[in-house]
């Protein structure tokens, strides 16, 4: 990744909105909310809970999120589609999941669902990829992230579905993860990379939201305890929650 001089380093992100606006100045297209000077959204403030974390809150538009959407039923569809994930304890986890790219398993990657139908994995698409690039320019705001994503895992939650503080710590690469949510909203349990415990920072995710984590952050502990049923947006149509994260190898 290419991004100057990191916001971590020289004492923090100026500015709430600086993310965003860096991001609008880089240029994007499509449905991507920082797109344009005069959608009025700037208002809506950045939140870094921690260094190299940075949550920018409206990054999809309504017809992007439909895009996502779209996108994740389809890839939910067998073969290599929708699967629960079983932990080597025996448990269960409440979220369903789909894998892009790489086949997550608890806990390795491999190319084909070792752990389900045994298909070869579907492929990462070059446009989820550049998406999650200028989500990483819009939290850094310095400079051009070049970053070749390769991973993304589809969480589906419903109503009672939450995941528990963990690490992403499979992936060889340091590169930021960039998270996507869609539909409901979430507690999003920000920790620390010393421990499951607190210091922690709950954040609301709203669909539509980004969430990106990297630098001294990329391997902070972090977590969903609920998600809150019937306050997904009206558009795009979703109940429940989804969340994409984009990850590289
Ligand atoms: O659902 C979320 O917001 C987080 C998902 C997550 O942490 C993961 O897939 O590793
Ligand atoms: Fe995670």
């Amino acid at each position: 990744m290419r991004t100057g001089g990191a916001p971590w380093n020289s004492g923090g992100m100026d500015g709430v909105t600086r993310g965003l606006r860096d991001g609008a100045a880089a240029g994007s297209t499509g449905g991507v909310r920082n797109g344009g000077a005069d959608d009025g959204l700037f208002a809506l403030p950045t939140v870094e809970p921690a260094p190299g974390a940075v949550h920018l809150p409206g990054y999809l538009d309504p017809a992007a999120q439909r895009e996502l959407l779209d996108a994740c039923r389809a890839w939910a569809r067998p073969p290599a589609g929708l699967r629960t994930v079983r932990m080597p304890g025996g448990g269960e986890m409440s979220v369903r999941q789909v894998c892009l790219g790489w086949h997550w398993y608890p806990y390795g990657y491999a190319r084909t669902v070792v752990d389900g139908d045994g298909a070869p994995v579907k492929p990462f698409p070059a446009w989820l990829g550049e998406w999650a690039r200028r989500a990483v320019e819009g939290a850094y705001g310095n400079g051009s992230c070049a970053v070749q994503y390769d991973i993304a895992l589809v969480n589906f939650y419903d109503e009672t579905a939450r995941m528990g503080m963990h690490r992403d710590r499979d992936e060889r690469s340091d590169a930021p993860v960039v998270s996507f949510s869609l539909g409901d909203t979430c507690v999003f349990r920000f920790g620390n990379t010393e421990g499951r415990g607190r210091p922690w920072t709950d954040i609301e995710l709203r669909g539509g939201d980004a969430f990106v984590f990297g630098g001294p952050s990329r391997l902070a502990h972090h977590g969903v305890p609920r998600v809150r049923p019937g306050t997904a947006p009206p558009e795009p149509e979703l109940r429940g929650r989804v969340n994409v994260t984009v990850r590289a190898r």
